[in-house]
């Protein structure tokens, strides 16, 4: 297993180019099981969930094909199509299960392993389930498998109510009601810019979809969509986490391709700890003079809200903070397990349930550290970049889940880090 070897106190300078967002292209994919015809993504990640999507797409009998050294994904799915999403693959990534929506829609029927818990907390379906039942599918958990039917073999539209703005639900929905018979509308739907990002490649598909962005979206179904070429939406946790190198470290890096919108209220908390975000025509630059960050208190919510995906980093900021600081996870019920190992680094943090209590220290010690889950291990190195000495990130196969090049980006800003390939 390879391992991130990073010397800290260096100050960060130039600038990092801002990948397609991988939770954008995870529900992107799926959407080509919804038309015969090809659909085209540019702007994706090189990212080992991609290639774990594109196993599992496959295993469907789709044809998607990697160009442009992974920048391009050529799909289709036309011919026969199985309807038998594998536990071997769904364990493996949570997203996988994104394939039930248009595999209900396309065929009236599938098989979806349930993806089970992960390392942040469990992954229950039942907002995605109840959603599709109002819209006639009968669904009955058998051997580990959601076993999905539409009454009829077709998908009818309906009020969908959500009890919370699931993200995951938010998607399955909208794209089984894009095939289904006459109007869905899902009231308190989650407002995620992936959402939007989606709603707009179904709509280049001929998807009839309005209100994306807002709570309520509305779909009128339509008889078959046709194929698109679609450009994926900025990641907004790759850019939010390359926002807090120049941060922790100091100094002034420009994210190329960033945008405020995807990163207001995370940019509320940056100026509120004394970092500047700037707009440019290229994108975003952030700037950290002298003096240490200021403390300040985070709480994640779902979208326009602080991001629970930016929570491990903007951690490891406020360990080096100027006081306390109050972090509330309100998203995942075990999203501090990076918490420990930061404080193997030195860090003054008190977890009860879903608080965390960081009291600044001046300086983080480097340390031997594990990654336990993707945005954990982009916070140690992030805690490494500004700690004395030298800290080793073990596990880094969690952080190529989520971030390409990540010892090329940071290096091109003058960040002293290097991947140890085990043999
Ligand atoms: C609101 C939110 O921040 N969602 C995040 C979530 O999306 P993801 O789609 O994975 O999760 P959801 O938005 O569906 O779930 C958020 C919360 O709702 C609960 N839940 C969800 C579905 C369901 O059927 N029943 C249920 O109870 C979950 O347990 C969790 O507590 O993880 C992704 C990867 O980290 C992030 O990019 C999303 O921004
Ligand atoms: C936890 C994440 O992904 P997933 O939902 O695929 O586990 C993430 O993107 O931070």
């Amino acid at each position: 297993m390879d391992s991130i070897l990073v010397r800290g106190g260096k100050t960060l300078h130039g600038e990092i180019p801002i990948a397609g967002a991988k939770n954008a292209c995870l529900t992107l994919m799926p959407a080509t099981l919804l038309s015969e015809e090809p659909l085209t993504l540019t702007g994706a990640p090189r990212l080992s969930d991609i290639r774990t999507m594109t196993q599992l797409l496959q295993s469907l009998g789709a044809e998607v094909t990697s160009l442009q050294d992974g920048k391009v994904l050529a799909m289709a799915s036309h011919g026969p199509i199985s309807t038998r999403a594998d536990y071997d693959i769904v364990r493996k990534m949570r997203a996988s299960n994104l394939v039930l929506g248009p595999l209900l829609a396309r065929e009236g029927h599938a098989e979806v392993s349930l993806p089970g818990g992960c390392a942040i907390g469990a992954r229950p379906m039942d907002i995605h389930t109840d959603g599709l039942a109002k819209m006639g599918a009968e669904i009955e958990l058998r051997d580990g498998y959601l076993h999905a039917r539409a009454q009829g073999g077709k998908l009818k539209g309906a009020v969908i109510d959500f009890p919370f703005a699931s993200v995951g639900a938010t998607e399955n929905i909208m794209m089984a009601s894009t095939l289904a018979k006459g109007t869905t509308v899902i009231n308190n739907a989650a407002r995620e810019p992936e959402i939007v990002d989606l709603a707009t490649c179904l709509r280049a598909m001929g998807a009839e979809i309005e209100g994306d962005g807002t709570s309520t979206i509305t779909i009128e179904g339509v008889d078959s969509l046709h194929g698109a070429t679609h450009r994926v939406v900025t990641d907004r946790i790759e850019l939010g986490t390359y926002m807090l190198a120049p941060a922790i470290c100091g100094g002034e890096v420009e994210l190329l391709g960033g945008r405020i919108d995807l990163v207001s209220a995370f940019c509320e908390k940056l100026d509120a700890a004394g970092v500047s975000v700037a707009e440019t025509d290229r994108g975003l630059k952030v700037t950290r003079k002298n003096g240490r960050i200021r403390a300040v208190n985070v709480t994640t919510e779902p979208f326009p809200g602080f991001p629970t995906d930016l929570q491990a980093q903007m951690m490891a900021l406020l360990c080096t903070a100027d006081g306390t600081s109050v972090l509330e996870e309100r998203i995942f019920e075990n999203r501090f397990m990076h918490a420990p190992e930061l404080i193997r680094m030195g860090a003054d943090i008190d977890v009860h349930g879903g608080t965390a209590t960081v009291t600044g220290v001046k300086k983080l010690k480097g340390a031997p550290v594990m990654a336990t889950d993707l945005r954990a291990s982009v916070s140690l190195i992030l805690a490494g970049l500004a700690a004395e000495g030298e800290t080793r990130v073990a596990r880094v196969y969690h952080l190529d889940r989520g971030y390409e090049h990540v010892v090329a980006k940071l290096s091109g800003v003058g960040a002293d880090i290097e991947r140890i390939k085990e043999t």
